[in-house]
């Protein structure tokens, strides 16, 4: 039995591949390469270059490669872009995701693993943020993805399905051991903050800075790709095990704001990176820090919770990049 991974030539897919491997387990990978880069998988992985929503390619890959678990990576994933391209958005995330889900059914999948995001909170009130929390979207990638987990509640209530959803606060970091890294194209502030570091930009923009946090930056949970590629892993387990549907945020339980990254990026990199104080980018939550009781009941043992740590895995791999 194998796992399908989608969007596995993007920054946290090429991650749950190499995790997967490490640990014995047969995986496929599958990617449009709209956006990822096919070296990002491990040759010895068999590869599909395709889009996620294409029935007869999936079908195919289920069958061929006894197909049991299909974790979902692949979609759009900027908040600005999805404000300035909602339908490019639903589309991509929704449409698609539809039509994998059903592929899964018709094949027999038992379980599907999905990548939310703390977005489907909106402008949570409480923090650290519960997963029962009111779920209130403010921009179309956040709602792309909470209709997916509706569409995935009602899919298993009809047809049975196992799936865990997986909401993923600031995803961040590198490999430890230097296999991977977000190679991708992204304004996420820390790759930003590094390209600065980089000479690569002459500042780093800080959106925003009358926030209600106490240095008026936005406050965001960072977790290392690796330790969220781990979360997977257990939430896999569980369900395997006969474990119930999980829905379950991913985070560490605190926060830093814009200002506290770019000072680690400072101390990490020893370069000065300028700052320029710019107006609120559109659709930002003022703070998402995740309530991680659910994921620490689950066993998740987090080794890399620790924002210079994350940076430093993360500078190494974008000095490599750099060449
Ligand atoms: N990075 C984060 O902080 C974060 C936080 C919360 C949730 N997520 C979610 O995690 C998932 C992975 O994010 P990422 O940071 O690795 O992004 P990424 O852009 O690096 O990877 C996404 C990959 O999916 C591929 N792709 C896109 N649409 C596709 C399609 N229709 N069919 C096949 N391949 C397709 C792209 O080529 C890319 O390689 C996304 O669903 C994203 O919404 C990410
Ligand atoms: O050049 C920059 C880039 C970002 N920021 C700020 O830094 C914070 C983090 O921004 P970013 O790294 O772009 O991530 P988010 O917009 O918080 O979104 C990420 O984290 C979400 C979960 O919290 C995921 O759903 C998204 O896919 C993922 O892009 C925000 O306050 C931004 O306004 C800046 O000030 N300057």
């Amino acid at each position: 039995m194998a796992v399908l991974v989608t969007g596995a030539a993007g920054y946290i897919g090429s991650h749950m591949v190499l995790e997967l491997a490490d640990r014995g387990e047969a995986a496929v990978a599958l990617d449009d390469l709209s956006v990822g880069r096919r070296e990002a998988i491990p040759g010895a992985t068999p590869f599909y270059e395709g889009n996620a929503g294409d029935a007869g390619l999936v079908a195919r890959i289920v069958r061929d490669h006894a197909v049991d678990t299909i974790i979902h990576f692949a979609g759009s994933i900027s908040v600005p872009e999805s404000v300035a391209d909602p339908l490019g958005y639903y589309l991509n995330n929704v449409v698609g995701t539809r039509a994998l889900i059903e592929t899964a059914v018709r094949q027999g999948v038992k379980r599907f693993i999905f990548s939310s995001t703390a977005t489907v909170y909106g402008d949570a009130t409480v923090s650290p943020i519960p997963e029962t929390t009111a779920l209130a979207p403010i921009n179309p990638y956040g709602w792309s993805k909470l209709m997916v987990e509706q569409m995935l509640r009602d899919t298993a209530a009809a047809h049975g399905l196992q799936f865990a959803i997986l909401r993923y606060f600031n995803v961040a970091g590198a490999d430890p051991l230097g296999r991977a890294g977000q190679s991708t194209p992204t304004g996420h502030l820390i790759k930003v903050a590094l390209a600065a570091a980089l000479g690569r930009r002459s500042h780093i923009d800080v959106f925003g800075q009358d926030y209600p946090t106490p240095d008026g930056t936005c406050l965001r949970d960072y977790v290392h790709v690796s330790d969220l590629a781990g979360a997977h892993m257990l939430a896999l387990a569980h369900l395997r095990d006969g474990g119930g549907n999980l829905t379950l945020n991913c985070g560490y339980g605190h926060g830093s704001s814009v200002r506290d990254v770019v000072a680690t990026v400072r101390a990490v990199t020893g370069q000065a990176v300028e700052t320029r104080d710019a107006p609120r980018r559109d659709g930002d939550p003022a703070s998402l820090i995740a309530a991680n009781g659910g994921i620490l009941a689950l066993g998740w043992a987090p080794r890399f919770d620790d924002l210079s740590t994350i940076i430093r895995h993360a500078w190494t791999w974008e000095r490599r990049l750099a060449g």
